[in-house]
């Protein structure tokens, strides 16, 4: 008997299920399965893909999943998945568009273990082996999954140079993916660094030379006019978010092009672990416009277009024919986040398409919110309510002002005061000194609502004498800018000076840990963008914080999917502040921390979701009703758990 593909089909004594059978999409649950595509009505070759199961089969106990169940004639119901129902696209092109056949077929023996999305290595009970044409393949010890994280922790921490680790991590992504989640939900401290910032730069820098298999979608120039069929070619159907970078911005180390895939693929594994988006919902993807970066240009290994970036009219084509494509293929509800792009397009995209897409920039508005939560829990060390406080920020881009912004909201919330009035707490310096009124007409856009009436400072020293804050903020990308003299400086102004150096990474932070309470002679309060160990000062431990995103966007994009929010609202990112807020406790406090540790990460971001589910069903943003009654409870029954599954 022949399958669609051709393969003869071979029936297993123990299972009773041929090897690669055709399928409908109702398969029996926990059965690893591959789906494969014939694209015959396009003359293209067949071939066969491997999916994950969470994509096309009901996951038991997963709410995502009640929407694949349409075969049984069911009314389809809204869940996670956001109600796209179309899950193969197949009832929404019209008839002159090609569509895609799909079948499914159960993955068994050699090509089992190279999928990592069911592969479980030494883990495959006996039963399993026998059931999975397995025997032989893998020598005979079976271990469970906590010694294979054991063992992967040890094997990691054998290497001492940071860049191998991150290689070693990548790697088990390939390889084993439930291993990889268990590993970095566990160690979550400790592999952060490595996964994401700072490690992720340096990768970035190098991806080039370090690259071996590719990692999400690229899409080019060249693929002008087929971007819809680019998202086709990614084998999970049901995405939820899309993390998307042009590369142009990557942390504080500027234009790597097409190597900046490092960044979309960092931030959806934390989706992952800290928010417990399912992996098969997440796409990595990287648009290639070219890059001005003469380095990338001249490197052999560069995987990018070789030219230099497009931009104007070519650059807004693409980005369109991008978006309209992915609302296409995956619905109205497929949250987008742009991600280190540049300022000059950033700003633009956001609001060109926040009102016609589910769409967040995490650069200025989770960064918003994750700084917002800080100063709110600062207060509890330093006093005075938010309206007390006077900000300035070296740095007025994406982060700058996006902050600004959100602080001088908040501030206009708690004190019924105009926006124009509270803007005028917050200044920025910006590379040609303090924004000011006279400079109004060359400023762009996003910095214009701050040019307050004062005359010019060139000098950012001279800009904290004459404003004097009590909140410091680095968000320029330039490194060591938070000298000896401006940390004495905010030291001399102020009994507890607030510093955030939020620049990535670590190299391009704006002063470290230890500079921050050694040149404040311990008084400072300080957390930053990247990761400082402890500092031992005159004999007190000071644990400093980090002030990332990364505690945000995770559960802020889970809150968006449980509540199936069509819009992201700034309330929203207001009520992510508070949640995250509300997680730092006296014992925190104590030890300086204005941010809870990552260890209880997913409890936070269950907090978070529930937040901005919340507001979005206030908010008559919400499409999945009725509205759950315990929202945290019901944000993390829909967390993705990395527990190995039972092959039948
Ligand atoms: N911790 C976190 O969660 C996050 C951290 N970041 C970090 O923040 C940094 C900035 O990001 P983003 O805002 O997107 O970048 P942008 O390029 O949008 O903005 C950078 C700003 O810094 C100014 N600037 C650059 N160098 C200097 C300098 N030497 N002195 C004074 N001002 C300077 C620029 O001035 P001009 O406008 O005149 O060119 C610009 O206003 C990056 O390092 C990034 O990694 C970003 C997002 C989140
Ligand atoms: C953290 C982050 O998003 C950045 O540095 O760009
Ligand atoms: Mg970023």
């Amino acid at each position: 008997m022949m399958s669609l593909n051709g393969s003869s089909l071979v029936k297993n004594s123990v299972t009773g299920v041929s090897r690669t059978q055709s399928q409908s999409l109702r398969l029996p649950v926990r059965r690893p399965v591959v789906v494969s595509m014939l694209n015959n009505n396009n003359n293209r070759p067949e071939r066969n893909v491997s999916v994950s199961v969470d994509s096309a089969v009901k996951e038991v106990n997963a709410p995502v999943a009640a929407e694949v169940d349409e075969s049984d004639g069911k009314k389809p119901s809204a869940s996670v998945g956001g109600g796209v129902e179309d899950v193969y696209g197949e009832d929404s092109a019209t008839e002159d568009q090609f569509i895609t056949p799909w079948f499914v077929s159960v993955a068994s023996g050699y090509s089992l273990l190279r999928d990592p999305h069911h592969n479980k290595g030494l883990a495959f009970t006996e039963k399993e082996r026998d059931a999975h044409y397995l025997r032989g393949l893998l020598p005979p010890v079976v271990v469970n999954h906590d010694l294979q994280v054991k063992k992967m922790m040890h094997n990691i921490r054998q290497y001492q140079i940071p860049l191998q680790r991150y290689q070693a991590m990548m790697d088990l992504q390939e390889r084993n993916e439930r291993l990889f989640y268990k590993l970095l939900i566990e160690n979550v401290e400790e592999l952060l660094p490595i996964v994401y910032t700072p490690t992720v730069g340096e990768a970035c820098q190098k991806y080039g030379s370090i690259f071996k298999n590719p990692q999400g979608l690229f899409i080019s120039l060249r693929d002008k006019g087929k971007i819809l069929e680019i998202l086709k070619n990614w084998p999970q159907k049901k995405i939820q978010v899309i993390v998307v970078t042009d590369g142009e911005r990557i942390l504080g180390l500027g234009d790597l092009g097409c190597q900046g895939m490092g960044i979309p693929v960092g931030k959806l594994s934390l989706y992952t672990a800290l928010g417990g988006i399912r992996p098969s919902a997440c796409l990595p993807i990287t648009i290639d416009v070219g890059t001005n970066n003469e380095k990338m240009l001249n490197d052999e290994f560069y995987i990018g277009l070789r030219q230099r970036r497009a931009s104007g009219q070519e650059y807004a084509e693409l980005m369109n024919e991008f978006m309209t494509a992915v609302k296409q293929n995956y619905g109205e509800k497929v949250l987008i986040q742009f991600e280190d792009f540049a300022n000059h397009n950033a700003f633009d995209l956001l609001e060109k398409y926040r009102t016609t897409h589910l769409v967040f920039n995490d650069d200025i508005q989770g960064t918003a919110s994750v700084v917002l939560a800080g100063l709110i829990s600062a207060l509890k060390l330093v006093g005075g309510s938010l309206a007390d406080h006077r900000f300035l920020f070296l740095g007025a881009g994406e982060a700058g002002t996006g902050i600004a912004e959100l602080i001088a909201l908040e501030i206009s919330k708690q004190t019924n005061a105009p926006l124009e009035e509270t803007r005028k707490k917050v200044w920025l310096v910006d590379s040609k000194g303090l924004i000011v009124r006279s400079r109004l007409d060359s400023l762009q856009h996003f910095k214009k609502p701050w040019a307050h009436d004062h005359e010019p400072v060139d000098k950012f020293v001279d800009a904290i004498k004459t404003i004097k804050p009590t909140v410091l903020i680095g968000s320029s990308g330039a490194g060591q800018t938070f000298t000896k003299e401006v940390v004495e400086t905010m030291s001399s102004l102020n009994e507890k000076p607030i510093i955030l150096a939020l620049s990535n990474p670590t190299s391009q932070s704006e002063c470290t840990a230890e500079q921050a309470y050694t040149w404040s002679d311990g008084r400072a309060i300080f957390a930053s963008g990247s990761p400082f160990d402890p500092v031992e000062y005159n004999g007190k431990v000071h644990v400093s914080g980090q002030a990332n995103n990364a505690y945000i966007f995770p559960g802020f994009g889970l809150g968006l999917i449980i509540s199936g929010a069509i819009r992201v609202h700034d309330d929203m990112l207001l009520a992510a502040s508070e949640a995250l807020a509300e997680q730092v406790t006296q014992e925190h406090f104590d030890k300086g921390l204005i941010y809870p540790p990552f260890t209880n990460i997913r409890k936070i971001s269950a907090h978070i979701a529930a937040k901005v589910a919340g507001k979005a069903y206030e908010l008559g943003l919400a499409s999945r009703l009725p509205q759950p009654e315990n929202l945290v409870a019901y944000a993390e029954s829909c967390m993705y758990s990395p527990k190995y599954r039972s092959y039948r």
